[in-house]
């Protein structure tokens, strides 16, 4: 959720605190730059002043009557105003450069941290395409502004000031007329900006949505494949292109207007410029020499202003980007930490749900009176139709989400008191849905415990008996696995899952599903090694299978979100409820305590 839209340019200013003495100094050596870049027509005109009104020129004036020593001021002088302007153009572009540098890297830097700390629902309600869009697009766009614009800016308001200042002491008259349209060129300019503005938003809401269409795309590209969807595929994004298109399109009608408009406002200026100053000349009312500066500087005024629609362009579009970043700097972390350490070792970590209720969206239950101890060390399953809210079960002990009512704690901490690092460090999840990053299988199995050594890391890839295969590769365990694991099978990813659990050595271990992809033969090693890490810690089963629970120490049986049974295989059995409905089902076999 964003804060209320204050100004960007607001925004901008507060995070850029830190590079507050760069950025002025930055812009001092912009205003420097083109106070001595518009300084060559005054030379211009001092040279004609010379040519002209000889030992009555503006030199002569102030005690250097001699021509000779008047041209030798005037080159002195020339060299002297280039080599600043060239000292002033290189410090600002290495100090504008490098804070666009820095300040790209600390806003990009800083969203990832920002998001790294949001709940998981925020990126359930989030596009990835549109987060990256922020990352890449939007700070990119920064970068550009403060590559270039910031300066253009600088030096547009800088030349319009002097420019004016030299117009009115050289001649009211001329000043009046020269600067006559300014005010129209300025309003024009605001007009554009806040007409731009909308259409620029446009264009960057079509933009996130493309990379959320493409993003999307490319991680189901299997079933896409699998289904003939490519054609399907090329028009989808064909229409969100064509969005972006329709809206890139009315924004350059509009900027594309704006330089065509200021030229003929400003040559309404510059013929005034020439018209009366050749007149006042030849009356004698004008220096020859301050005619010749007006007419140039009138060229040096009028370029800066029709760039201007340009600066005032990217300056947009870099506000609508900074609204973007700083919106999403500033989503409230919805998940706090709580301050209690929970230090847990293997064979610590007692698990109770007291009165636990949760519901995703509010008024839509999905957990209801749960009620439930799990000893430290024990085994407990959890089984139950699809949809029973196993795995929510799962990810309210994770803590990503809190429950809506009663408490969860584990070693009698609550878990919104416990430090959620150290929460989410005690506990290890083996889910169904392996997700492995595009590195080494070194990497992957290290991945969330990085101090490890590398014979830590293979120890524990024997536990998860997957050292066999490792080995069996063309680099072992530098093999790179490739986005999201896609050159290993289901059950290689899922054993160096559970060597990266092992790994971890969490004081509670949650297995979700952990066997369900693979065959009998991956199954069963799974199982062995399961069984080995399971034994002296904590752990949570959900399965289908309910093969896979017989052993358990307790079994909780849900139902439609509220725990319908609890007990061991053989007294749930026993009780012939639902437990046994299903056991009867998966295997066919009658118990003898079945009455029928
Ligand atoms: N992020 C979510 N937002 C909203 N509803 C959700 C979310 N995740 C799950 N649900 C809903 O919660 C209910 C329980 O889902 P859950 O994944 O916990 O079931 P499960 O018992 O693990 O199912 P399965 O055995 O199929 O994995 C389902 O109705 C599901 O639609």
């Amino acid at each position: 959720m964003s804060q209320p839209a204050t100004a960007p340019l607001r925004r901008l200013l507060r995070y850029t605190t830190p590079w507050r003495l760069r950025i002025q100094a930055a812009s001092l050596c912009s205003f420097l730059n083109k106070l001595f870049d518009l300084a060559p027509p005054l030379l211009i005109g001092a040279a004609v002043d010379i040519v002209v009104q000889r030992e009555n020129s503006w030199f002569a004036n102030w005690g250097v009557v001699a021509l000779e020593d008047q041209l030798a001021l005037l080159t002195f002088l020339t060299v002297l105003i280039w080599g600043l302007e060239s000292i002033f153009e290189y410090a600002f572009k290495v100090l504008w450069r490098n804070l666009s540098q820095d300040i790209q890297h600390a806003a990009r830097l800083d969203a990832w941290a920002h998001l790294q700390k949001l709940e998981l629902a925020y990126f359930e309600r989030t596009h990835s395409g549109r987060i990256m869009a922020v990352l890449n697009d939007d700070v990119n766009q920064l970068e550009r502004f403060l590559d270039g614009g910031a300066n253009e800016l600088i030096q547009v308001s800088t030349t319009v000031i002097i420019v004016g200042a030299i117009f009115v002491a050289a001649s009211p008259t001329i000043a009046l007329s020269a600067m006559l349209p300014m005010p129209l060129v300025i309003y024009g300019a605001f007009k554009f900006q806040s007409r731009l503005e909308p259409l620029y938003g446009e264009v960057r809401e079509r933009v996130s949505r493309l990379s959320s269409h493409l993003a999307n795309s490319l991680g189901g590209i299997a079933t896409v494949k699998s289904y003939v969807s490519e054609q399907y595929e090329i028009e989808q994004l064909d229409r969100e292109s064509q969005q972006y298109k329709i809206a890139n399109a009315a924004a350059i009608r509009t900027s594309s207007a704006f330089v065509p408009v200021i030229r003929m406002v400003i040559l309404v200026g510059f013929c005034g410029t020439l018209y009366l100053g050749g007149k006042m000349t030849l009356d004698g009312q004008l220096d020859v020499g301050i005619y010749s500066v007006l007419i140039f500087l009138t060229q040096r005024l009028l370029w800066p202003l029709t760039r201007l629609a340009e600066t005032v362009d990217q300056y947009q579009r870099a506000m609508a980007s900074t609204q973007r970043i700083m919106d999403l700097l500033d989503t409230p972390v919805g998940m706090v930490s709580g301050t209690t350490a929970l230090k847990l070792h293997p064979g610590d970590g007692a698990v109770r749900f007291k009165d636990v209720g949760f519901a995703y969206t509010e008024g839509h239950p999905i957990l209801r009176d749960l009620n439930f101890a799990i000893e430290a060390k024990q085994t407990v399953g959890v089984v139950g139709a699809t949809g029973s809210g196993k795995s929510t079960l799962v990810k309210l002990l994770l803590r990503f989400y809190d429950v809506t009512d009663g408490a969860i704690s584990v070693d009698g901490i609550d878990l919104r008191d416990a430090d959620l690092t150290d929460l989410r460090r005690s506990i290890g999840l083996v889910s169904q849905d392996v997700f492995l990053f595009d590195g080494t299988i070194r990497e992957n199995i290290a991945y969330g415990s990085f101090d490890k050594s590398d014979a830590e890391i293979e120890q524990a890839a024997r536990f998860a008996e997957a050292h066999e295969f490792i080995t069996r590769l063309p680099n072992g365990y530098d093999t790179r696995v490739g986005e999201r694991g896609q050159r290993l099978s289901g059950g290689q990813r899922q054993r160096l899952s559970i060597a990266r659990s092992i790994l971890k050595d969490p004081a509670v271990l949650i297995l979700d599903e952990a066997t369900s992809a693979v065959d009998n033969e991956t199954e069963a090693a799974i199982q062995r090694s399961l069984e080995r890490v399971a034994h002296q810690r904590t752990t949570v089963v959900i399965a289908h299978r309910l093969s896979t629970v017989r052993n358990a120490d307790q079994i909780l049986v849900l139902d439609q979100g509220r725990l319908a049974e609890q007990g061991t295989h053989e007294n749930l059995l026993a009780q012939n409820g639902v437990y046994a409905k299903l056991w009867h089902v998966q295997t066919g076999e009658q118990t003898t305590h079945d009455p029928s």
